[in-house]
Formats: C-alpha cells, structure tokens, sequence
C-alpha cells in the first residue's frame, strides 16, 4: 500500500487534478491520497494558501473580506468547472468559507489556522468528489475523524504520538481515501496547522501511521536536484539519497520537501520517493536509510538567507560558568529559537532566523545580556544565508573543506563562519545573503562540474 501526496502545484487547475487521477488510477496499491491547496499555475500566479491568509487577515483587521473571500471561490469555481462537477460544490465551498469567518473573532490565531487549512479541506472534498464522477471508489475523509491529533501550537503543530494508533486504522480500506494536508486537531478539537509547506508532513505522518510500503510525494519537478534548480542551471539529478542528507538539504533550502516531513518516515523506514506529476514515468529520488556513497562525498549544495547573528564578547568567558545557559536562558524567556552557536574564547555568536527578531524584542535582549552578563560587547547583524554542503561520503574524505573555502575565495565570498563537526553528514558556511547565490554557483560547480545527469 502507498501513500501518495500531491503538491499544490499538482492540484492547481483542473488540468492538474485530471494527471492526479490519471496516476491513481494507473496504481491500485496508492490508496491514501493527501492533497494540498490549489497551488500556482504560473509563476506569477498567487497559491490559495496565500489568498486565504490575505483573506483573514483583511477580515480580522476590517470585519470584512467579501472581495478576498471571492478570490478564493473563483479558484475553485475554475477547477470545478474544469471537471463538470456542476455549481453545488463551489456553494458548498463558499457556505464553508462564511462559516469559518464566523468563528471567534477573540481567537485570531485558532481563526487564522481555520481559514488557512480551507484551502486543503475544501480541495480535498473537491478532488473526492471529481475521482467519485469518473467512477473511482473514492472518499473524503477529514483529519479529525482519522484521529490525526496534533499539538495546540497555531501555524506549527507537531504530532502527537496517539495518532499514529489511530491511523493505523486506515490500512486495509476498501476506498481511495482523499485526505487533505497541512493540519490535524488538537485533543480538545481545536484545528491546528502545521508550518507552511506541512502537507508533506501529513503525508509522511500517514505514510507512518498506516505502515506504508511506500510514501510518494508527487510534485513539478523530475527529482530532487543536487542544487536549487532556480540558481544553477540544469543540476544533476539526485537517483538516491539517505533520510539525513534529505532533512538536511531541506532544512537548508530544498523547499521540495519539508525538512519536519522526514522524521515519521524515517522512524518507521518507509522509503519516500519524490516524483514529478507531469512526468510520472520518470523514477525520481528515492530517500532511504543507506547509499553508497563511494562515488561523491557531496550530494547537495543548498542556501537559506533570512539568518541574524547575536554576537557577545567578554574577556575570559571561557572560564565564567554558567555564562552560556544565562544567556541561553534571555533567548527562552523571549520565546526565540536559534540555529548554530559557534564559539571562541571570549567570544560566542548565536545564529537565529531573523524572522522572530522584531525591534522590540532586539532591544530588550541587547539590553538584558549588557546588563545582566556584563559584556564588552554585544550587537545584532542581519542579512546572513547559511549554505549548506551535505554527504554522508564527506565525513570520511580529506579536503572537502579546503575546497569549499578554495571555491568561496575565488567567488570573493567572505565566510563569516563555519560549523563542520556536529553532524557527521554536513558543512555550514554563514556569509552574507548578497553572496549566497553565487556561492551556491561557485560550490555546485567545484563539486559537480563534469558530474553524470544523473547522482546515484
Ligand atoms: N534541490 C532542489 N531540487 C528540486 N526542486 C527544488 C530544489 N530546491 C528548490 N526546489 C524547488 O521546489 C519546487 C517544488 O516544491 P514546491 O513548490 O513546494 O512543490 P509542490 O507544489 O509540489 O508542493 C520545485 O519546482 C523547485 O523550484
Ligand atoms: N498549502 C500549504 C501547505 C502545503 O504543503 O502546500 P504545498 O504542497 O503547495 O507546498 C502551503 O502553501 O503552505
């Protein structure tokens, strides 16, 4: 039995949606089927996760969206259409968007979570019903009563470990079941959304769940390419890859697949194969436990721009106990997470993503650690990429250092730190976000320059 989600980008038109039935049809063993929101259908086109989010966002400022609320419903007004499915369901679709506006305006965070998860709900519905007129045996199922329970945290649930009990249950149904991603309900039946991009999660969570032999996740592109295929040009094609370089290329920019997606699969050692739904024949990337890696250390190079640096200095911090989880302690308290503390002697840098600095909180945690740590310095810098080199071949190869650092000098980009050590299977380099593209050039081409299309 497998799993297999479809991206928004494979559900974003009529057009679309016939390939995904085309696919199901082609497979009996790809029984759970999870969608995503109609996604872009060009590149300037808006998804209708985005549409939803300006769609709440104008009713909770102005206590009204009619023109936001409309956008959303000609979406589906042009997919239905597409499919003959006749009006019925798009008024459905527009009664079910009214009445989540209706919920608690006091809540704005649970609001906002309903709103945003309408795109997959009422897309999954949809696609149900369209797999139903052309004669699959197909049903809706809705993540509630599969028992898919998540944490009470909006926009960035986890799953809790009783759903994985409760959707085991769907082994073994007679029905495709069309399940809609990016969210699940907490144990006192509040909806909660997973980051953004979290249908993926979904899936690798059914794919778990059910014990799946297989998690497809079907998306526009041949493979997961061995760099961002909108920086280098025509990357190699990445064959076969181990869970750990897959979580951390993701992690560091592969938006392909959600880095959180990795963990219930691989807990469970369902193999994920990344495959693209307008070329359904061509193998794709399979994500395992093991490959061999004798024939490249590196399988990927990624950047992720968005990263501030906290810098302290203070003499003789090396021997000030406690001086760490103190200033650990300002970070919690501010409800900020970080990504890499790279530390000298008496000088330590906590990288964070800069999206959870505002002003305000930036100001108060510079203050707290001057006064209460009594540094010589302290000061935030912003604009920082971290690029990522990932190979579970690199921690056994001399030398992959010194020709990234060779190929970042000849690109003129001044590495403001590096990080090698803590995981075995990557290197992090932090430079400023201007450089990052071109570095990201620069270390493809050092490392894949006269490489095969194709990377086993
Ligand atoms: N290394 C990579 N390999 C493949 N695709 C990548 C990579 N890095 C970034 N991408 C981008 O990820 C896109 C697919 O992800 P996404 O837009 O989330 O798809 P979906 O709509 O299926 O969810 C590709 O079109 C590509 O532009
Ligand atoms: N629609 C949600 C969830 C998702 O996974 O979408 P996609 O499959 O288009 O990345 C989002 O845009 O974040």
């Amino acid at each position: 039995m497998k799993v297999a989600k479809f991206g928004g980008s494979s559900v974003a038109s009529a057009e679309q949606i016939k390939k995904v039935a085309a696919i199901v049809t082609a497979d009996s063993e790809r029984k759970i089927i999870v969608v995503s929101a109609p996604g872009k259908r060009s590149s300037e086109d808006t998804k209708v996760t985005d549409l939803l989010i300006t769609l709440g966002e104008t009713y909770l400022q102005e206590g009204e969206a009619e023109a936001e609320l409309q956008a959303v419903v000609a979406r589906y007004e042009d997919i239905a259409k597409g499919l003959n499915l006749g009006q019925d369901i798009v008024a459905t679709i527009e009664a079910d968007l009214r009445e989540r506006l209706a919920f608690d305006r006091n809540r704005p965070e649970s609001l906002m979570d309903l709103i945003k998860a309408s795109g997959e709900d009422n897309n999954a519905k949809l696609i149900a019903a369209y797999f139903q007129s052309i004669g699959l045996k197909a049903t809706y199922l809705n993540p509630q009563d599969a028992g898919l329970l998540v944490s009470n945290e909006p926009g960035n649930a986890q799953v809790l470990p009783e759903a994985f009990e409760q959707l085991a249950k769907l082994r073994g149904s007679e029905e495709i079941i069309v399940f809609p991603g990016f969210f699940g309900y907490s144990e006192d039946g509040t909806l909660v959304t997973f980051p953004r991009g979290g249908s993926d999660i979904t899936g690798s969570i059914l794919a778990a769940g059910t014990k799946a032999d297989l998690y497809e996740n079907f998306t526009d592109v041949d493979s997961v390419f061995a760099a961002n295929p909108n920086v280098v040009d025509n990357p190699v094609k990445i064959k076969k890859m181990t869970y750990r370089e897959m979580r951390e290329l993701s992690y560091a920019g592969f938006s392909v697949f959600h880095d959180e997606a990795l963990i219930p699969a691989f807990r469970n050692r369902i193999p994920v194969c990344v495959k693209n739904t307008n070329n359904p024949s061509s193998s794709g990337t399979m994500i395992i436990s093991e490959r061999e890696y004798f024939l490249s250390p590196v399988i990927g190079i990624a950047a992720d721009k968005g990263f501030a640096t906290l810098y302290v200095r203070k003499y003789l911090m090396n021997r000030e106990i406690g001086f760490g989880r103190r200033l650990l302690q300002i970070l919690e308290d501010e409800g900020l997470s970080y990504e890499h503390i790279p530390s000298g002697i008496d000088d330590t840098s906590v990288i964070l993503r800069q999206g959870q600095l505002t002003s305000a909180i930036e100001e108060r945690i510079v203050d707290r650690i001057r006064k209460e740590l009594a540094v010589d310095d302290v000061n935030i810098e912003r604009d920082f990429a971290m690029v990522m080199i990932v190979g579970e071949g690199m921690h056994n190869t001399v030398g992959v250092s010194a020709r990234a650092t060779a190929a970042l000098a000849r690109a003129n980009v001044n590495i403001e730190m590096i990080n090698q050590g803590s995981s075995e299977v990557s290197l992090v380099l932090g430079i400023h976000s201007e450089d990052a593209d071109r570095a990201v050039r620069e270390l493809y081409h050092e490392f894949f320059s006269g490489a095969d299309e194709t990377i086993e």
